[in-house]
């Protein structure tokens, strides 16, 4: 069984703006997305017939409803390829996090199939392919620093994010990107983010300038529904983060620290108080 192992890294909302619901209740959004060291490895090979999937843990589904398996049927689909293929999923990154981990291993699964079987799509190939499976594969398959507009599908690179040491806690509960959208309220949000300002800092490689800019304004929504979010956002401020920000719809916190040493603190002390904790950075 020839195998190949790809690494699916989670996402962070370095800023999140909603600029207006679109008919098919889709919303516009402006937002720069950053890929972190957090990550699943996906491993797919040549195996049986058909396509099959499992993973380590019960918490993602085994079947269609798991979007890597959606990803390998859209591809097969696609070029009409005719090898059975298995998918296994090591899961890292907490589900329903607000972290995108069901996105980034429906992008490892199209980028690990495509180089195993040698299908020859190109990257805007798989792009394409990756927006009809949901609105933050494509960025999850370009991976880095990118200012993300439309629903998802239209990708600017940005130059590289400078290191940021994050601590990321995320309480016992998931959360429903589609009822946090669904929830949203423009008339409630008080502050945005400046995505110019933002883009800037990263030109520039202004690490306070890019800090003071994060801002998520669906924090509008999860904050007013589950008042544990903000009780995060505000322990990691106490802590001593320069910033707290909550990752995509939510629930997960993440609290950025000056550095590796200030962050590895905070990190210790949340472990005893949140169920997943996770120290990383910036890749
Ligand atoms: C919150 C973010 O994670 C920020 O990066 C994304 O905007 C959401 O990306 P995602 O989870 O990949 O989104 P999808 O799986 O495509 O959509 C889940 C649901 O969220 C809502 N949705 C999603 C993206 C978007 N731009 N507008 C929306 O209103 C839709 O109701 C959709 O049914
Ligand atoms: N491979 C997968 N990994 C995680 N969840 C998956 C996967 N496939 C399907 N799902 C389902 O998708 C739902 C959302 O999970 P996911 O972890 O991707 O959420 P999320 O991080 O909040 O996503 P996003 O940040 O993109 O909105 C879960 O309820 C889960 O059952």
């Amino acid at each position: 069984m020839t195998g190949l192992t790809v690494p699916a890294y989670a996402k962070i909302n370095l800023t999140l703006d909603v600029l207006g619901k679109r008919e098919d209740n889709y919303h516009e959004v402006s937002m720069i997305l950053q890929s972190i060291n957090l990550r699943d490895l996906v491993t797919v090979s040549r195996s049986g017939k058909g396509i099959t999937i499992d993973s380590n843990t019960a918490a993602i589904p085994a079947d269609y409803d798991n979007l890597a398996y959606r990803a390998a049927l859209l591809l097969k689909e696609r070029t009409g390829f005719t090898e059975g293929i298995h998918i296994y999923i090591e899961k890292n990154i907490p589900v329903a996090a607000g972290l995108g981990g069901g996105s980034a291993d429906a992008a490892a699964t199209l980028i690990g199939i495509n180089y195993l079987l040698g299908l020859g799509l190109t990257p805007g190939e798989l792009i394409c392919l990756g927006k009809q499976l949901g609105a933050d594969v494509p960025f999850c398959i370009l991976g880095g620093t990118a200012l993300v507009e439309g629903i998802g599908e239209k990708l600017t690179i940005l130059p590289k994010a400078p290191t940021l040491w994050l601590v990321l806690a995320k309480p016992e509960f998931g959360v429903s990107t589609a009822e946090v959208y669904r929830r949203f309220d423009k008339n409630k949000v008080t502050e945005r983010p400046d995505n110019a300002a933002a883009v800037e800092a990263l030109a520039r490689e202004d690490m306070e300038l890019l800090v003071a800019n994060m801002v998520n304004v669906l924090e509008t929504v999860t904050l007013e529904h589950y008042p544990e979010v903000a009780r995060i956002k505000d322990r990691m401020l106490s802590l001593g983060a320069m910033r707290a920000v909550m990752c995509g719809s939510g629930p997960t916190v993440m609290g950025v620290f000056g550095g590796q040493k200030e962050a590895e603190q905070a990190y210790v002390l949340l472990k005893e108080e949140y169920p997943e904790v996770f120290l990383t950075r910036t890749r």
